[in-house]
C-alpha cells in the first residue's frame, strides 16, 4: 500500500560535490520514478543549458516578483544570484501522488525541512575537500573568483551535515546512486508500513 501523497526527496551538498551528475544518472535508471523540480536562477546560462529544462533562468526583477507572490517554497542568494524552487509544481505533483526531487544548496534545503519537515534530507558528501576543489576546477564554468567563494561556502555548508536525515558520499557516481535508491525505497517502505497501520487502527475504531 502506497502513502498517498508522493514524497519529496531534497539532494543537497556543496558546489562541485556532483550532485547534477548524480542526479542525471539517477533520473537514466528504469526502476525509480522521480520528478525534477526546475528551479529558477538569476545566474546566466552556461554553454548548453536549456530554459525549463536545466533552470528558469530569469532577471533579477523577474525573480523578486516571484518570492512577492509568494510563487517559491524556498529561495537563497549563492553567490551573487538568487535560486529558487516553484512552489506550484512541488505541490501538485506530490497531490498527485508522486515523487518530487530537488537539488539545491544548504540555506534552501534548511528552508524546506521548515516547511516539509517530512521530507527525505540527504547531504552529498565529497570524499575530501582537495576532491571538491579538482572536481570544481575541473569543471571549468567557474572564474577563479567565483570557485574560491564556492568553496569558502562549501565549509560552512559541510558544518551543517548534521541537519540532513542521510549523508552519501559521492565517491563513484554509479555507488551513489545505489545509495541513493536504497534511501528512497527504505522510505516508502517506512511509510506504507506506517500509512497500513494508521488504517488498521483508524478502521477498527
Ligand atoms: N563521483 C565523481 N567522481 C569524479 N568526478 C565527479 C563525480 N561526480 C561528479 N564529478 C564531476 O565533478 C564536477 C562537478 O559535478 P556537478 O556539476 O554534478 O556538481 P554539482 O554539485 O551539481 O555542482 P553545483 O552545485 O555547482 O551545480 C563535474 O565535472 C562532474 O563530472
Ligand atoms: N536554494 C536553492 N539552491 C539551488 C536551487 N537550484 C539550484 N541550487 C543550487 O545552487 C548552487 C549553484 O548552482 P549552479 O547551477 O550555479 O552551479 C548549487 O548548489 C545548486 O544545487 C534552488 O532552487 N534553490
Amino acid at each position: 500500500m502506497r502513502s498517498e501523497r508522493g514524497l519529496l526527496i531534497v539532494l543537497s551538498g556543496p558546489s562541485g560535490v556532483g550532485k547534477g551528475t548524480v542526479r542525471k544518472a539517477l533520473f537514466e535508471q528504469e526502476d525509480i520514478h522521480l520528478n525534477y523540480s526546475v528551479s529558477a536562477t538569476t545566474r546566466k546560462p552556461r554553454e548548453g543549458e536549456v530554459n525549463g529544462v536545466d533552470y528558469f533562468f530569469k532577471t533579477r526583477e523577474e525573480f523578486e516578483e516571484m518570492i512577492q507572490n509568494n510563487g517559491l517554497l524556498e529561495w537563497a542568494e549563492f553567490v551573487g544570484n538568487y535560486y529558487g524552487t516553484p512552489v506550484e509544481y512541488v505541490e501538485q505533483t506530490l497531490q498527485q501522488g508522486k515523487d518530487v526531487f530537488l537539488e539545491i544548496e544548504v540555506q534552501g534545503a534548511l528552508q524546506v525541512k521548515k516547511a516539509f519537515p517530512e521530507g527525505v534530507f540527504i547531504f552529498l558528501a565529497p570524499p575530501s575537500l582537495s576532491e571538491l576543489k579538482s572536481r570544481i576546477v575541473g569543471r571549468g564554468t567557474e572564474t577563479e573568483e567565483v570557485i574560491q567563494n564556492r568553496l569558502t561556502i562549501a565549509k560552512e555548508e559541510i558544518d551543517m551535515m548534521d541537519a540532513y536525515d542521510y549523508v552519501v558520499e559521492n565517491d563513484e557516481v554509479a555507488l551513489a546512486c545505489e545509495r541513493i535508491k536504497a534511501i528512497v525505497t527504505s522510505e516508502h517502505c517506512r511509510r506504507d508500513r506506517v500509512s497500513k497501520y494508521y488504517k488498521q487502527m483508524t478502521e477498527a475504531e
